[in-house]
């Protein structure tokens, strides 16, 4: 029997994964050399399998290389909708969303158990929807959007999975990868819809702000040369997934993170009174982020950032990579840099007690007064929105989002445990797409008011 040997793999081919745990090197990796650290590596997810496209890269901010493209997608974004002085105009869309999840929870008898993660999801949506595609669109649109996202989730675990991108392993699997491109193929045609459809009104709408959709269908950005000599307007392809990683971004993460800090308020009762307490007194003075909301929110982003992992690529010939993380990277082929976010917030040498949940450590003349969601200049001590380049631009109006619906649900309900689960929260994680609860939090909500007081008066623009 003869067998073929196989021959070692070139060298340029072979890549090799530097896992990152140490906040000192994270922060010179991506800030220090950032003209080194700011790429992804090409294939993030089984992207050919769900797009259904022959490329590596899908179109959106987080997928495109460093470079001029990228630059104009990401200012755009920016300035156009996530900038803080555009937080005033978004602040009437948050607080009916705010209240429709308070009338949602409060429409249960007292002490019926809530799925937190499900409320909560069917609350932000909405909002983060209508930031997208601007008003007008029906129940029935709603539901659609959210069961599409809801696949392309589930898409995307499938083609991770996937056995190979070889052809035996396509012509052997050829239903689950059919499933996968109609899926896309349904993903695109439903999107592309909505965007002619606002395409067609969005001169009409009179609305405070310029939805998401309305600013990519003027954006040109630069050409294929990559230079910013000539523009053009952006593909269908791209302004699929440009929406879709605005709905699932805007989203996912922001219900992780207020699911996370409601379990231990829930586990805390103390944390979750002091809260209470601050929250209704911080009303009294206009001020919506209040020093221990923030340090809530802080605490449990540092815990359990919804996004654990950051990849990077670093091409082999450069010596700030090599002298940054003291390994010899493999000659040609580069390397992929996994910083892992969730083991930097509980580094055992920086924190003390690190798997605690101690919100104080954040107050004045705690161990970590001063550090906030983003490293300072100097220092980095945690990286939930990574840092750099290429960290969250949604750090603001996430963090406000956050902010005002763990605000509204401490001030008119208590929270406890369910019954069923004895008085205990399981905080074991999930690894998925993002950082999840493994078992959904349930819990018990007794409204603190004979009524419910949806209106408030805050003062969204306010120090994050
Ligand atoms: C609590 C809320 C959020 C958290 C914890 C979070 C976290 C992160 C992290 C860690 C990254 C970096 C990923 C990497 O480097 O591989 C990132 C990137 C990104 N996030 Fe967020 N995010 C949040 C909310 C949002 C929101 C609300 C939006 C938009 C509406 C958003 C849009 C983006 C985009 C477009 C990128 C890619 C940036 C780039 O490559 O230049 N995020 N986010």
């Amino acid at each position: 029997v003869f067998r073929r040997r196989r021959a070692p793999a070139p060298a340029a081919r072979r890549q090799r994964t530097i896992k990152i745990r140490d906040a000192a090197v994270a922060r010179r990796a991506l800030i220090d050399h950032a003209d080194v650290f700011s790429n992804r590596p090409a294939a993030l997810f089984a992207v050919p399998l769900v797009t259904g496209l022959r490329r590596r890269r899908s179109d959106n901010i987080l997928s495109v290389p460093y470079g001029s493209l990228w630059r104009a997608l990401r200012c755009n974004l920016t300035v156009e909708l996530l900038h803080p002085t555009r937080l005033a105009s978004i602040e009437p869309l948050q607080r009916d969303a705010v209240e429709s999840l308070v009338a949602d929870v409060a429409d249960r008898s007292a002490g019926e158990v809530v799925v937190v993660r499900e409320r909560i999801r069917a609350a932000v949506f909405p909002l983060v929807v209508r930031l997208c595609f601007g008003d007008g669109l029906g129940e029935h649109q709603l539901r659609e959007l959210q069961r599409l996202m809801k696949d392309f989730v589930l898409a995307i675990g499938d083609a991770n999975r996937f056995p190979g991108k070889s052809w035996p392993a396509r012509l052997l699997h050829w239903t689950r990868l059919h499933r996968l491109r109609a899926f896309r193929r349904r993903q695109a045609d439903y999107f592309l819809r909505l965007i002619a459809a606002r395409r067609q009104t969005r001169h009409t709408d009179d609305g405070v702000f310029r939805p998401y959709v309305d600013s990519l269908l003027d954006l040109r950005v630069p050409d294929a040369d990559n230079t910013c000599r000539s523009r053009r307007a952006l593909t269908d392809d791209e302004m699929v997934s440009l929406v879709s990683e605005f709905l699932g971004a805007g989203t996912e993460t922001v219900v992780s993170c207020v699911e996370w800090t409601l379990a231990h308020l829930v586990i805390e009762p103390e944390a979750q009174d002091k809260l209470h307490r601050e929250v209704i007194d911080g009303e009294r003075h206009r001020v919506m982020l209040t020093p221990y909301l923030r340090a809530v929110m802080l605490e449990s982003l540092r815990l359990h950032p919804p996004v654990p992992l950051v990849m990077r690529y670093a091409h082999a010939a450069s010596p700030a990579a090599e002298e940054m993380t003291g390994l010899p990277l493999p000659a040609g082929g580069g390397a992929r840099m996994h910083f892992m976010v969730r083991d930097i917030g509980r580094d055992g040498k920086a924190w003390t007690e690190p798997n605690v949940f101690r919100p104080e450590r954040f107050m004045a003349g705690g161990e970590a007064e001063g550090v906030g969601p983003l490293p300072g200049p100097k220092e980095m001590r945690m990286m939930p929105f990574a840092a750099g380049r290429r960290s969250c631009p949604g750090m603001g109006i996430g963090m406000a989002h956050v902010g005002l619906i763990v605000a509204a649900l401490v001030r008119e309900f208590e929270w406890a445990p369910a019954a069923a689960a004895r008085g205990r929260v399981d905080l074991t994680e999930l690894d998925g797409f993002f950082k999840t609860m493994r078992t959904p939090l349930r819990a018990r909500a007794t409204p603190r008011h004979a009524r419910p007081r949806y209106t408030t008066a805050y003062q969204v623009v306010n120090h994050i």
